[in-house]
């Protein structure tokens, strides 16, 4: 007779977790597959939980083309990639408060806040949308259009680091207002350190996936996007050119004010 004994059901659905995530590691998925579906690590409250429902009943006042996009969104299989729409209006009501003019998005996926972001400046404010990948950009380039708001989203498609260093080179240092940094982990700190120079003094850097479904706590070494958000949030720390927030909204994010 066992010692310890495991009830069938927990057996049985502790196995078809393991194939889920070996089949996403084997398929070269950063995300582990859950039943075919990428799962990103979106939200620290599980989207499904009565709070988070609370929260959005209560807080989220969405522009009805932001909610048409975060729909079509949602049927793309790499949706959870997408920002947390709350995230996104803490965010727009940052740049609204900082009267923000100038913003970089890096990582734009759909397009979700590019848009948002394009929503909430001035007619002539500016969104460089950074990413190297145009099909998905696609999916919300419409939308951008049919919120009139297209003519601000100057989009680049190319990887970021080199945007970021041809706004360096044109004389945009410390002409922005604001930065959102959301796309390859392995190279948050390059951003960030680019995003420092591009910022004005009083300006924001808002920095995603800061927790990064809790596998900060205890990077393996093999990891290199853990290890890379953790060395940031260490930097980050002890960093005397900002003053700083970690907020645990979405999958985390830190917000970086430059002083
Ligand atoms: C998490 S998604 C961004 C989500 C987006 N901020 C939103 O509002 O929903 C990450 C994006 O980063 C892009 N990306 C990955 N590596 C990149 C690189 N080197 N340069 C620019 N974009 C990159 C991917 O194509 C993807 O669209």
């Amino acid at each position: 007779m066992p010692v310890f004994s495991v009830p069938k059901e927990v057996a049985v659905g502790t196995a078809m977790l393991g194939i889920a995530f070996a089949t996403g590691v084997l398929a070269g998925k950063r995300y582990p597959l859950i039943f075919g579906t990428p799962k990103s690590p979106r939200s620290i409250i599980g989207k499904s939980s009565p709070i988070r429902q609370y929260i959005l009943d209560h807080s989220l006042r969405e522009h009805p083309i932001l909610k048409k996009l975060r729909l079509l969104t949602a049927d793309h299989p790499w949706g959870r990639m997408m920002v947390s729409c709350d995230q996104a209006q803490f965010m727009a009501n940052l740049v609204k408060l900082i009267k923000a003019k100038k913003v970089i998005e890096i990582g734009v996926f759909t397009g979700y806040n590019a848009l948002n972001m394009a929503l909430v400046l001035p007619d002539n404010g500016r969104v460089v949308a950074c990413d190297i990948n145009e099909d998905y950009v696609k999916i919300g380039k419409p939308l951008w259009k049919e919120a009139g708001v297209d003519h601000k989203i100057d989009l680049r498609i190319k990887p970021a680091i080199q945007t970021l260093d041809e706004l360096l080179a044109s004389g945009e240092e410390e002409t922005f207002d604001f930065a959102f940094i959301d796309a390859d982990k392995e190279s948050y700190n390059e951003y960030y350190e680019k995003c420092l120079r591009l910022i004005k003094k009083g300006g924001i850097i808002a920095i995603d996936n800061v927790l990064w479904n809790g596998k900060v706590l205890n990077p393996r070494k093999d990891d290199l996007a853990a290890q890379s958000i953790h060395h940031l949030n260490e930097k980050l720390l002890r960093d005397a050119r900002v003053n700083i927030s970690m907020i645990p909204m979405g999958d985390g994010f830190t917000l970086a004010f430059k002083l």
